[in-house]
């Protein structure tokens, strides 16, 4: 809280723009845009294909850099930070779930969790003690020693979700969390982002179905490369 007694907000953008230049020829696919994201919020963001939803994930996340404007993650401008504090940020304040995310098919679930805690630095048994305890909690804790490859399409995404979680991030991106999944185990990965958007993080998740959208606080849409409330 700040002293108003707002809820600090945990991203923000201020009149972020996002050309891609070839020689003379410039896309302007994201323009003035403006969002603040609040802990604990789930957001939906829609629009059509190619209107710049996978760009602007990717500038949330520090993947990317704006052309003008900037992301402030609790209060710091991502595209200032060096490398290194770049990906200290990441690892430590955000969570990814994107289809070219995978999880490392050499490695058991446990272990796929666990690896955003050994790369902050802890130590192998209180990581695994954590990891063990997420999987737990997105009722995974049954599958803690099998590889990807043994898995099914919704415990593959379950573990996803819990290893974007492990190290207690403010806020978790997410690139259509239910794309390949089949009816029951997309209502299980809501009914998660449900109970997790409140408790744990906020979520930012880029979709096209109108269903996950509907689920979320708010949806933003993205039209013509602005970012507008969708009531
Ligand atoms: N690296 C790039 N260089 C040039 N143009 C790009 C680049 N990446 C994306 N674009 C263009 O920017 C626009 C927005 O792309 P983006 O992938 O952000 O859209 P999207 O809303 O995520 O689309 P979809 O729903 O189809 O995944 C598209 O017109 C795309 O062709």
């Amino acid at each position: 809280m700040n002293e108003a007694g707002m809820k600090e907000a945990v991203l923000r953008c201020e009149n972020l723009g996002r050309v891609y230049s070839d020689g003379d020829h410039h896309v302007q696919v994201l323009e003035g845009v403006e969002f603040t994201l609040l802990p604990g919020e789930t957001v939906a963001v829609v629009g059509a294909s190619g209107s710049g939803k996978s760009t602007l994930l990717n500038l949330l996340g520090g993947l990317d850099d704006p052309s003008t404007g900037r992301v402030l993650m609790a209060g710091q401008d991502i595209a200032r930070l060096d490398e290194r504090a770049r990906c200290r940020l990441r690892n430590e304040r955000m969570g990814f779930v994107y289809q070219f995310h995978h999880l490392l098919p050499e490695f058991d679930a446990g272990e796929n969790v666990a690896m955003p805690l050994l790369i902050a630095g802890a130590g192998r048994r209180e990581a695994s003690r954590r990891a063990a305890a997420i999987l737990e909690r997105v009722g995974m804790g049954h599958r803690l020693t099998h590889r990807p490859g043994q898995l099914s399409g919704g415990e593959r995404q379950r573990v996803a979700i819990a290893r974007a979680l492990v190290a207690g991030p403010d806020v978790v991106l997410m690139d259509e969390p239910t794309g390949n999944l089949d009816p029951d185990s997309a209502a299980q990965v809501l009914a998660l982002i449900d109970e997790l958007g409140r408790e744990q993080a906020a979520f930012v998740v880029v979709t096209h179905d109108p269903a996950i959208a509907a689920r979320m606080h708010r949806t933003l849409e993205l039209v013509q490369g602005r970012l507008q409330e969708r009531q």
